[in-house]
């Protein structure tokens, strides 16, 4: 391969002095947009993706990395001499979300909608940017967006005949790979291929599979670009297998201080990078003192990283309605959100007219971590390090976009968590210390003890969990999503879950009393182990010396009667009391058929809800592997008989074709049949252990059952 750096000059020059020079349409609405100048990786990218090289492009968030793709992309659709007919795909663009998907399909649409009449207020389309347009005169290319919430994609794609198509990869792959797709769509003069985001594409076993799927689908006499603002060990592979003698461009940074050697970093130098250090009790209170603090210097808009979809539902019921916070307009998205409501959110958190004193605050996970282009971003803030490292640029990426001024900063908790600093700065990734926040906002040294704002935050926010049911349900989700993902860190050796403080942050979520689950069983055993353990050595103590006590923030759980402890929905709420009384009625009912199969699968069920999740996962991932392992099998083996040749190899193509198509049907079957069986079950385990939980505690029993799910009722 070449791996010959393309070189990309500091400034990247004027867009009407590039070679060879835009078509004048595109370069006008370049000029539109209010670029008169290319940034590096444009400069860089340009003029090497217009002429025929693959390219590998690595650069900084911001930096403007889309048009260096979208832009060749239409130079050199508009400059083919093959006239591209309805039916025929000559561009494919994957991105590894729809809102990023979306986000490229409204660049080509603008370029494209320069050119077309605006369309009739009163006719369905002009409702949707999104909805292909009508076709100018040929032979301009149509883009089309492939992802789920989008219209039903054959249809669309017969009437209009686009030929650029834009979409994640599971629906572009089962899009063109379907029969009735590779009957419709023809990608047989596929031009060019462009990966963004390609490091996240090919490292996720699911992306990369469908990746995989599709280019083996195209022909191979095409242009493919890999674009990422971090590069991994997975695209340098695919750099071998789908590239031919690419370029690689990369766009590096120098943080030049003072007296010092230029060190190269990976974010923009624009950006204020920053960790802040507080105990796990005090991070909600640090979190609302940043907003504060930053709309009180004039910041408008403000985005928070949260680990789970169920942290961030939870976040932004508590956080809506805190008084202190009764000016900000908080949005949230996540991948658990329908799509319609994902885009709804985006578009409003985009939208929204902030100001300082009525700011934005967009609470999400990392759907929204990459590509995604929010122009006035004044602060990344990360309640949860991201579990992957490559993450955390991406995030603070978000703002400091395209030169603009920013500020991230991560809350890392005080501890082992603080290595994490270092471990940052030796990806290229510097920080600088932000300070603790005191209640009048001015920086202050971390309290010595516990900040009285946080047990005072604790009770606002059991006060609000206490007007429904639903907000308790909420606040356990988002403690156990939370806690799983902590044992996800890649940099596992700083996030280590037996160092976590768990009534800390049992205080930062609000929490009633902890979910049962074996994280917090364990913890509950090592906290007792050690203190039985400091009893001991004390009385051993012959010289009366004093024992260092572990900090305990005094977390409590509430007292709550769960018994009356109403879900504020009527609906749910009759719900919830119907079913207990169902199962006080009908107590053995679900309790397995006399022949014992029932009872057996619910035993391994209730074993499955038990097993950590850490190994439930494990096992996903080897499966993933196994099936990965034969797919690339079946490949090798199809090639092998393409390059042996002969007149069998139709057959044999077309043998191996129907297999995989039958397996995947039959797979699919039984995988929905195991699921509809498994959730059923399941279901049924979880209400008797419920009536059997009300049942106990009406004996006054009390405690928190077995397993991980208890508690989520
Ligand atoms: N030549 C240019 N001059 C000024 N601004 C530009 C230029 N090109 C792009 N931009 C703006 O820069 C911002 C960032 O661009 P873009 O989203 O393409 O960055 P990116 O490199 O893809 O970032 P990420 O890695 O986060 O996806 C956008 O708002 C875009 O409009």
């Amino acid at each position: 391969m070449d791996r010959a750096l393309g070189s990309a000059p500091a400034i990247g020059g004027s867009w009407s002095k590039l070679q060879p020079a835009l078509t004048p349409w595109i370069l006008d609405v370049v000029h539109k947009m209010g670029f008169s100048n290319m940034t590096p990786v444009q400069a860089g990218t340009i003029p090497r993706a217009m002429k025929n090289q693959d390219c590998v492009v690595e650069a900084v968030t911001g930096s403007g990395k889309t048009l260096a793709f979208v832009v060749p992309v239409l130079e050199r659709l508009v400059r083919n001499e093959k006239q591209y007919r309805k039916g025929e795909v000559a561009a494919i663009v994957i991105a590894p979300t729809r809102e990023l998907a979306a986000q490229i399909h409204d660049v080509f649409h603008l370029f494209l909608s320069s050119l077309i009449p605006t369309p009739d207020p009163s006719s369905p389309e002009a409702s949707s940017s999104r909805a292909p347009s009508p076709p100018p005169e040929a032979p301009y290319p149509l883009p089309m967006l492939i992802t789920s919430g989008t219209p039903t994609p054959y249809e669309t794609f017969a009437s209009t005949g686009p030929s650029i198509l834009i979409g994640t990869p599971g629906r572009l792959a089962s899009f063109l790979l379907s029969p009735r797709g590779t009957s419709l769509v023809r990608v047989g003069d596929l031009d060019v291929l462009v990966l963004d985001e390609a490091d996240r594409l090919l490292s996720s076993p699911d992306h990369r599979r469908d990746v995989e799927r599709i280019m083996r689908h195209l022909p191979k006499q095409r242009r493919t670009h890999l674009f990422s603002a971090t590069m991994t060990d997975a695209v340098e592979d695919m750099i071998g297998l789908g590239l031919r003698n690419p370029v690689r461009i990369v766009v590096n940074l120098k943080d030049k201080r003072q007296g010092q050697e230029p060190q190269e970093r990976r974010t923009p130098t624009a950006l204020q990078n920053t960790f802040l250090i507080c105990r796990h009790a005090e991070k909600t209170v640090q979190l609302v003192r940043l907003l504060q603090r930053e709309a009180s210097n004039e910041a408008a808009k403000f985005i928070v990283y949260f680990s789970t979809c169920a942290a961030v539902d939870y976040f932004y019921r508590i956080l809506s309605h805190l008084p202190a916070l009764s000016a900000y307009h908080m949005t949230s998205l996540h991948g658990d959100l329908p799509p319609r409501v994902r885009e709804t959110a985006l578009s409003t958190f985009t939208s929204h007219p902030a100001s300082h004193l009525s700011p934005a605050v967009l609470l999400c996970t990392d759907v929204a971590s990459r590509g995604v282009d929010f122009a006035d971003v004044d602060m990344v803030i990360q309640y949860d390090p991201p579990t992957d490292p490559k993450t955390f640029s991406h995030r603070a990426g978000r703002t400091a976009r395209a030169g603009r001024k920013g500020k991230a900063v991560v809350l890392l908790g005080k501890g082992r968590e603080v290595d994490y600093v270092d471990f940052l700065a030796a990806r290229k990734i510097p920080l600088t210390p932000d300070h603790y926040l005191s209640s009048d906002l001015t920086p202050s040294d971390p309290p010595t003890t516990l900040d009285p704002a946080a047990p005072a935050l604790l009770e606002d926010i059991r006060k609000l969990v206490l007007t429904d049911r639903e907000l308790a349900d909420k606040a356990a989700k988002a403690f156990v999503s939370s806690l799983h993902a902590y044992t996800k860190h890649e940099a596992s050796f700083i996030f280590r879950v037996p160092d976590l403080d768990f009534h800390g942050l049992a205080m930062a979520y609000g929490l009633l009393r902890l979910p049962a689950m074996p994280e917090v069983r364990d913890w509950r055993k090592r906290v007792e182990a050690e203190k039985v353990k400091r009893d001991k050595a004390r009385e051993e103590c012959q010289d009366g010396q004093e024992m260092e006590e572990p900090e305990d923030v005094g977390w409590e759980e509430a007292d709550v009667n769960w018994d009356t402890f109403a879900y504020a929905s009527k609906s749910r709420e009759a719900a919830r009391l119907a079913a207990i009384e169902a199962k006080q009625t009908r107590p053995h009912e679900g309790q397995g058929n006399r022949d014992g199969v029932g009872a057996e699968k619910k035993r391994k069920i209730r074993a499955e809800m038990r097993e950590a999740w850490s190994e439930q996962k494990d096992k996903k991932a080897r499966r993933e592997e196994r099936r990965t392992k034969k797919d690339n099998k079946k490949q090798a083996e199809w090639e092998r008989t393409q390059a042996e040749g002969g007149d069998k190899e139709v057959g044999l193509v077309e043998e191996w074709k129907k297999s995989v198509g039958m397996q995947e049907k039959k797979k699919k079957v039984v995988d929905e049949e195991m699921e509809a069986e498994y959730k059923s079950l399941k279901k049924e385990v979880k209400e008797e252990k419920a009536a059997r939980k009300a049942r106990a505690e009406e004996k006054a029993q009390g405690g928190l059952g077995g397993g991980m799910f208890d508690g989520l009722d």
